[in-house]
């Protein structure tokens, strides 16, 4: 490789250090290179990506002809075009969302390495024939390999990071679904918390030698807060302490009171009492957790109970993996009340409060039980519209616009009122990555806000080229 060996960590600087190694000439050679041979080099990669057995779960014919083949076209011409030094933090940032969009869209890391792997071969094959000599050609391909590796570095390392976080999502989403309830669950693991500390008593009266004493970490409460808690309470504070008093107990204090038993009553009594403030105290954080994460981390918005975020990213991408793997087409619906400020300024906040609330039940009351209503943020609320053909999404969009029109809400202040709600609609059009469903989406409710309020838009599935992240592979 022509980097120095020893590497500076900064991208920024790695990025430079291979242009400074390279020969300005032999820049100038690969940048036209790539830039006369781009389109038949993105046609020639998707064709043998298409062919690919793995990689066409992905891959679209039409939506490669549709959109990708310009976006890989354009992240080719950039990667290799003329840079300055001031350009390449951006150059930087735009791989590591490469990997990002990669990271939604699932698509393996094995088939993007695959690829690079394609365009190295094709561009060497290219540069001999356009007659480059051997050592020329060595160069430039010193060059073409560095700069792809680093492209590929990076979009790795994010590709990795939010594959992590999606995974993690998942994860909660499914342990969501399995314990369901969770003040029932924080009533059950106060009790085995307790019961464990009852189990250590008896131990202890019961004595026996070698005298065992059963570790927290192995009771119930321990499994389930290692296995599961510690999962559902991901970022958490208390997580950490939870683990941090649980070592404490099983590290330190249970082997003290067991070696304590035959030693110093008064001892034996200080250490009985450290294990009672332990266990006031993981109780305290075990409480905490819970209150403070029911409704957060239980994916539902606290106000008005419908999905929030969290489980956005998992439940998209199901629904395109099912449009993908068995043409079920599904739609998103992007709706906003109309001047719903004004509802705070002039009763208050808290009947804001109870406008979206009284929205939330309106919009649950109107769709199918196997749709999803997300509080996507503020006023404003997402649906998806499962197994739904394009022209039925709009269709079902009016009638929630019409719902709202004719609902009367009623205030806290007694006061009757009537709002209207504008709704964007994207239905889902092939593309692999469901940020771009939202942002068509938040781009028609814009264009239905413009048009005057109180509307139905559906978004333009114009060239997507221009708005899609170019990928590679993807
Ligand atoms: N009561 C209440 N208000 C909220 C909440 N979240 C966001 N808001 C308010 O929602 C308002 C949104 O106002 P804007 O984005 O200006 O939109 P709008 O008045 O609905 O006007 P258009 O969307 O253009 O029709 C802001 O005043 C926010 O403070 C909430 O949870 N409760």
């Amino acid at each position: 490789m022509t980097t120095p060996s020893r590497r500076p960590a900064d991208p920024v600087q790695e990025w430079a250090a291979i242009l400074e190694a390279t020969p300005p000439d032999v820049r100038q050679r690969v940048a036209e290179l790539v830039q006369r041979h781009r389109a038949a080099l993105a046609e020639a990669f998707y064709a043998e990506m298409l062919a690919h057995p793995q990689a066409h779960v992905f891959l679209d014919a039409q939506v490669v002809h549709q959109r990708l083949h310009a976006s890989m076209q354009r992240w080719l011409g950039e990667l290799f075009a003329p840079r300055q030094h001031d350009e390449l933090a951006a150059i930087v940032a735009h791989q590591r969302h490469v990997g990002e969009v990669h990271a939604r869209i699932q698509l393996p890391m094995h088939l993007v390495a695959r690829g690079a792997r394609f365009l190295k071969g094709r561009l060497l094959t290219t540069l001999l024939q356009e007659g480059a000599d051997a050592k020329q050609a060595e160069r430039a391909l010193l060059y073409i390999g560095d700069l792809l590796d680093l492209a590929l570095e990076l979009m790795a390392e994010s590709y990795v990071r939010d594959t992590q976080r999606e995974a993690r999502s998942e994860e909660a989403f499914r342990l969501h679904a399995l314990t369901q309830n969770l003040q029932v669950e924080r009533e059950r693991q106060r009790f085995l918390l307790a019961n464990w500390g009852q189990e250590v008593l008896f131990a202890l009266h019961r004595g026996g030698e070698p005298l065992v004493l059963p570790t927290l970490r192995g009771s119930e409460f321990g499994l389930w807060f290692m296995h599961k808690g510690s999962n559902v309470f991901e970022g958490a504070p208390e997580v950490d302490l939870v683990l941090r008093g649980m070592e404490r107990v099983d590290g330190t204090l249970l082997p003290q009171l067991a070696a304590s038993t035959a030693g110093d009553p008064a001892h034996h009594q200080a250490l009985l009492l450290q294990l009672q403030s332990e266990l006031d105290n993981l109780q305290y954080l075990v409480q905490m957790l819970f209150e403070r994460h029911v409704e957060l981390e239980s994916g539902r918005d606290a106000l008005t109970r419908l999905l929030n975020r969290r489980f956005l990213a998992p439940i998209l991408a199901r629904e395109i993996h099912l449009a993908q793997q068995r043409r079920i087409p599904f739609a998103l619906l992007m709706l906003d009340i109309d001047h719903f400020k004004q509802v705070n300024d002039r009763h208050g906040h808290d009947a804001g409060d109870v406008v979206l609330q009284q929205t939330a039940a309106l919009l649950l009351n109107h769709v199918r039980s196997s749709d999803f209503v997300f509080r996507f943020g503020g006023e404003e609320f997402l649906v998806v519209l499962v197994d739904v053909p394009p022209a039925q999404a709009a269709a079902q969009a009016d009638k929630l616009r019409r719902r709202i029109a004719a609902h009367r809400f009623d205030l806290p202040n007694g006061v009757t009122l009537q709002l209207t709600a504008s709704i964007g609609v994207a239905a889902w059009n092939g593309h692999p990555d469901y940020q771009y469903l939202i942002q068509q989406a938040d781009a028609a409710l814009y264009a239905a806000k413009r048009g005057g309020r109180d509307r139905v838009c559906v978004a333009d599935d114009g060239p997507v080229a221009q708005a899609a992240a170019p990928t590679i592979g993807a």
